[in-house]
């Protein structure tokens, strides 16, 4: 006789759950039972709605400015080099005794200061000339060995930060104001070093990238190969194919001021179509970008007036969107696709819209509304950098490739005529269409040869698990946040020969590609080696750098 193992005790449970499902059974166990009645929970009128809700974002401000930033966040590398200036010991003093709060600056003091270093942000770190204790102040604008007029507009631990006013003694070695072409620089966050000679931006890009892996790759100097100069871009001004300025709906005050024009063609002067300024939420109202496409430069007139015309029919705050974008053949068109360059490139503004790129001789289509790379004229530099680290070792032919975080399919339809197979992953399904029809409709490529998936990246590896890990090749490029635990456990195990990460965030870079060197493995697995490490310039008189680091997996010595 076969006797049952379970308990009698489970059929009771069960029928009394199936009796009692647990939204009855629970509230039995609720501590109000134990220590008497519930509160009862108070009625709020509006007014004290309005008050609590202000003092628990109030609460929430408070917890945000007493935790430390959160790790390879730009507040983060900020915060480390800060520490740099101030000394290691002098901070975690400050953070003992709880000083780290105790400003010697008053909210819009002015003063002046003399900077002492370049951050990774862009923005300078300045010590006062004649300040109670040490303190940093950043500032945009600003170069090491200058001397800048400031004003306070914030404080937080151990440093505050400043809005620039004035040049007191400017670094004529690096700054040349002549170079400045755009009317904006200085108050619009967007471009940094247009003052900057481009050799110069290119050097503090390699600086950055160097900075980033000795603070949050935890790796040791040994581990890491020269870093070679920052690869330029071609185009150093309108080079973006894509800006969203944007702007806030009118007040009702604004709705009511009596000296709003009386059409729609003249701008009221409160209302403000553009960036944000450098280190705060304020619009800069801006009509022209040296660095965006001229197609994007010529339309942005007409886009700015339209937004005027319709200005008081908005509710909300908006963001536009300009795209630079060749004109797309109509589906009766007999002009060849990959003969309709036409010279002729188009502005969309619709978030619903296709744009088409060519890089190289491939054509890419994508939804307005997605991802793709903003600097087109270094694409084709950037895609044959990539192959030239993949095949640097000379002595293996790798068959596959994965293209993980693969966007519209930039990466695996430039590198698919290498490989037998390729594999692409996403998590916008837009954006996995458009790979699809880029690689079989627009780029000939068999779908036999060429796949692409919408999911997180971390599903691709059970999806290609009859690929060869020693003849693949892996692509990373993830978003800014760079690539999760998961992903990188699921990399570990699969252990493609080759992998290449491109990142727009080189910190995340720096800390990912530690974990993946310094992983804990199993002797007789080989081991990973970081092969080549270089910045890419995709956004010149800015200070981002793009990085591309090639890891390559290596037996065990
Ligand atoms: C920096 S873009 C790179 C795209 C593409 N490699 C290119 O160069 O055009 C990062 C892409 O990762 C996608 N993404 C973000 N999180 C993801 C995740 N967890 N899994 C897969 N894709 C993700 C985004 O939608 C975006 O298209």
């Amino acid at each position: 006789m076969i006797m049952s193992r379970t308990p009698a005790c489970f059929f009771v449970l069960r029928r009394l759950y199936h009796r009692y499902p647990p939204r009855i059974i629970l509230p039995a166990f609720k501590m109000a039972d134990i220590d008497g009645p519930p509160a009862k929970k108070q009625k709020l009128n509006p007014p004290e709605k309005k008050a609590a809700k202000k003092n628990s974002k109030r609460q929430h401000r408070k917890d945000q400015r007493n935790s430390l930033p959160e790790p390879c966040s730009n507040e983060d590398v900020l915060w480390q080099e800060i520490k740099e200036v101030l000394g290691e010991q002098y901070v975690d003093d400050a953070l003992e005794q709880g000083t780290e709060r105790d400003s010697p600056f008053e909210f819009h003091q002015e003063l002046q200061v003399q900077i002492v270093a370049l951050s990774s942000t862009g923005s300078a770190l300045a010590t006062a000339v004649d300040s109670s204790r040490p303190w940093v102040i950043v500032v945009p604008f600003s170069l090491p060995g200058e001397i800048v007029r400031l004003k306070i507009y914030r404080n937080a631990r151990l440093h505050s930060f400043g809005d620039f006013i004035e040049l007191v003694k400017p670094n004529s070695e690096l700054r040349d104001d002549s170079r400045v072409k755009c009317q904006y620089f200085g108050r619009c966050g967007g471009c940094q070093y247009q003052m900057l000679s481009y050799d110069t931006q290119l050097e503090l890009k390699r600086d950055v990238v160097v900075k980033a892996y000795q603070k949050f790759s935890k790796l040791p100097q040994t581990a890491l190969p020269p870093i070679g100069s920052t690869l330029p871009s071609p185009l150093q001004y309108e080079y973006r194919t894509k800006i969203t300025p944007h702007f806030e709906a009118p007040t009702k005050k604004q709705r009511n001021d009596p000296n709003n024009p009386q059409n729609d063609i003249d701008k009221p002067d409160w209302f403000r179509i553009g960036m944000n300024e450098a280190g705060s939420q304020r619009v800069v109202d801006i009509e022209d970008c040296q660095i965006a496409s001229p197609t994007i430069r010529q339309a942005l007139p007409e886009v700015r007036a339209n937004a005027v015309r319709n200005l008081y029919n908005y509710k909300k705050g908006v963001s536009l969107i300009l795209r630079d974008s060749l004109p797309i053949p109509s589906a009766d068109s007999v002009v060849d696709s990959l003969a309709t360059d036409l010279d002729k490139h188009v502005c969309v503004t619709d978030h619903r819209g296709t744009i088409r790129e060519r890089v190289g001789s491939l054509l890419f289509e994508y939804p307005a509304s997605s991802f793709f790379q903003n600097n087109n004229s270094v694409l084709p530099s950037l895609t044959s950098y990539v192959e030239a680290q993949i095949f640097a070792d000379k002595t293996y032919k790798p068959t596959h490739l994965v293209d993980a975080y693969c966007g519209a399919g930039l990466f695996a339809i430039s590198l698919s005529p290498h490989f037998e197979t390729v594999a692409g992953i996403e998590l916008s399904a837009d954006s996995i269409r458009a790979a699809t029809r880029n690689a079989v409709t627009l780029n000939s490529i068999p779908a036999s040869k060429i796949s692409f998936r919408a999911g997180d990246a971390k599903d691709i590896f059970s999806a290609v698990g009859d690929f060869p890990p020693q003849d693949t090749v892996v692509i990373i490029d993830p978003p800014r946040k760079g690539c999760d635990e998961p992903f990188i456990k699921q990399l570990l195990a699969f252990r493609a020969r080759t992998v290449v990460y491109v990142s727009c965030n080189v910190h995340t870079q720096a800390r990912d590609v530690g974990m993946i060197l310094n992983e804990n493995r199993e002797a007789g697995r080989g081991k990973y080696v970081l092969e080549s490490l270089r910045g890419f310039d995709l956004f010149p008189q800015t200070a981002h750098v793009e990085s591309v680091a090639t890891l390559r997996l290596v037996e065990d010595s």
